[in-house]
């Protein structure tokens, strides 16, 4: 079961439509897919709700019959009206018992940016963690302080669930993030402001052996 789930998580491609440019969000997950990416967090904080979920149901018929499970960044009522199999909140959004409520069945993500988070979020029904940022980055405006690979380690030695690493992430420090305990990468810029981003998902893949 955890087996499976490590596999699902390991390479999460998160959006970010204005890194796809004019090839859209689609064109970018479709391409990153084919290069070996096995799970897509679609990211939206500009658009408009209806777009929202016409964006998240186009993804979702694309990625079903490929089995790479789609999770909505923060919007647990985009999921629900788009039969997405997840969501993923930080740690402002909706609390993780809540979306449990409402959607039982789906996989649940939480950013952890610290241990006292780790530790206050252990009770919580989540399935993985993400844990924020590993190294600096310019994607995200609003990113707690980098944790480094030795913040990822001391949370890696505190938590059996399943950690997903976010913040940074390359094809040049993706075996080291590994090594420090991430049973799984997630990936903006490397993937969404790559040329090509079928190449660039199949080096990621090639670095995590
Ligand atoms: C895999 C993964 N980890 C962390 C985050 C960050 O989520 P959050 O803290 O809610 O910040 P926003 O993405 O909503 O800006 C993530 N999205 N995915
Ligand atoms: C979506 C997101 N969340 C983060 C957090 O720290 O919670 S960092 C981030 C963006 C990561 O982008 P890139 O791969 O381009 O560095
Ligand atoms: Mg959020």
């Amino acid at each position: 079961m955890r087996e499976r789930l490590v596999e699902t998580l390991r390479l999460h491609l998160v959006t970010d439509s204005a890194l796809c440019g004019e090839r859209g969000v689609l064109a970018v997950v479709e391409a990153a897919v084919a290069g070996g990416v096995s799970c897509v967090q679609l990211r939206e904080k500009q658009l408009e709700t209806r777009a929202f979920v016409e964006r998240a149901r186009a993804l979702k018929a694309w990625l079903a019959p490929r089995g790479v499970p789609l999770i909505i960044n923060d919007r647990v009522d985009v999921a629900l009206a788009s039969g997405a199999d997840g969501v993923h909140v930080g740690q402002s959004d909706m609390a993780p018992a809540d979306v449990r409520r409402l959607m039982p069945g789906a996989l649940i993500g939480l950013s952890v940016e610290s241990l006292a988070q780790l530790e206050a979020a252990e009770a919580a029904p989540v399935d993985y963690y993400g844990v924020s940022p590993v190294f600096s980055t310019a994607t995200k405006a609003d990113a707690a302080p980098a944790l480094g690979l030795a913040g990822l380690a001391a949370i890696r030695a505190r938590t059996a669930r399943p950690l997903v690493a976010i913040g940074g992430i390359h094809a040049g420090n993706a075996a080291a993030v590994l090594a420090a305990g991430a049973d799984g990468l997630a990936v903006v810029s490397a993937l969404c402001a790559a040329a090509d981003p079928a190449a660039a998902a199949r080096l990621l893949s090639a670095r995590m052996g």
